[in-house]
């Protein structure tokens, strides 16, 4: 079954929501963890616990893990490994993008089913072109696997390229409208997504064509420590919610380390949401 199809079951069952593992220091202090491998593995193995099978996606935030080098590769291999297969869909962060010869070898390490540290889906970054990416989308299609392209991200800093205008149109409506293309007659959606923050304000007004509308799903960070609110997510995707994975770590890891506490505030979030 295509990424797009997993993704549309994973919602219905669980809720959208998407609970990031990200084991900040701060965090690791918090749950009175050391910052050394041992605190990261038991952060990791808690978060396992906590939602594997419970939400419908789980996002692994491959820098957290990279700052303890090898050893915390390791961790992140047996974390991807561990909430695999188990109902929940593993979003690996890890933001890639290169010429398309490397890009291809980032494909066969991150969306391969045979390679170790195989996902369901990663994200990409579109910056060295949009046709950068065809390796990852060739290699997620082979797969079923899937791939989320930053458009317009959370960051203040995010609209000085995505909002640059070539041929009377933004970066960001290029990217969201080759994702449309890309997606066309998928049901119940396509397999490649879109990364769209929560508090991206007024800048989906902008888009041309079909905007945000691109039959693939959107993920939403932003949502909880970035400030982004449910109000800003009904107002930015108002039509395409249906398409809509909100996004956060921060949010509901502060809840930690009881495994009960994590589960209900993952349970908030998707409660909030649907609420909407
Ligand atoms: O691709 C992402 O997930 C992402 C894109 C974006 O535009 N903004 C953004 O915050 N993220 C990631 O989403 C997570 C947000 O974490 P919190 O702010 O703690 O909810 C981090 O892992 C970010 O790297």
């Amino acid at each position: 079954m295509s990424f797009g199809s997993r993704a549309h079951v994973a919602m219905q069952a669980y809720g959208p929501a998407c609970i990031g593992i990200d084991p900040h220091p701060s965090l690791l202090e918090q749950w009175g963890l050391e910052d050394d491998i041992e605190g990261l593995d038991r952060f990791a193995s808690t978060c396992v616990e906590a939602f594997a099978g419970q939400v419908a996606f789980v996002k692994p935030q491959s820098a957290f893990f990279e700052r303890f080098g090898a050893r915390g590769v390791v961790v992140l291999e047996r974390t991807i490994e561990d909430l695999r297969h188990t109902g929940s869909l593993v979003v690996l962060d890890v933001k890639r993008g290169d010429i398309g010869s490397t890009a291809q070898a980032y494909a066969d390490a991150y969306l391969d089913d045979d390679a170790p540290m195989a996902a369901d889906a990663i994200t990409v970054s579109p910056y060295l072109g949009f046709g950068s990416l065809a390796p990852f989308f060739e290699v997620a299609q082979n797969n079923d696997a899937g791939v989320f392209v930053l458009a317009l991200t959370s960051n203040p800093e995010g609209p000085e390229v995505q909002h640059a205008v070539k041929d009377g149109r933004t970066v960001a409506d290029t990217v969201l409208s080759q994702l449309a293309e890309l997606n066309a007659g998928a049901t119940p959606m396509g397999s490649f997504g879109a990364v769209v923050g929560a508090t991206i304000g007024d800048a989906a007004a902008s888009l041309s064509g079909a905007g945000l509308a691109i039959n693939g799903p959107l993920l939403v960070p932003g949502f909880g420590a970035q400030g982004g609110t449910v109000d800003d997510i009904r107002r930015v995707f108002g039509d395409v919610m249906d398409l809509v994975i909100p996004s956060t770590s921060r949010g509901v890891l502060s809840a930690g380390p009881d495994v009960s506490a994590l589960r209900d505030a993952a349970a908030r979030v998707n409660a909030e949401l649907v609420g909407s």
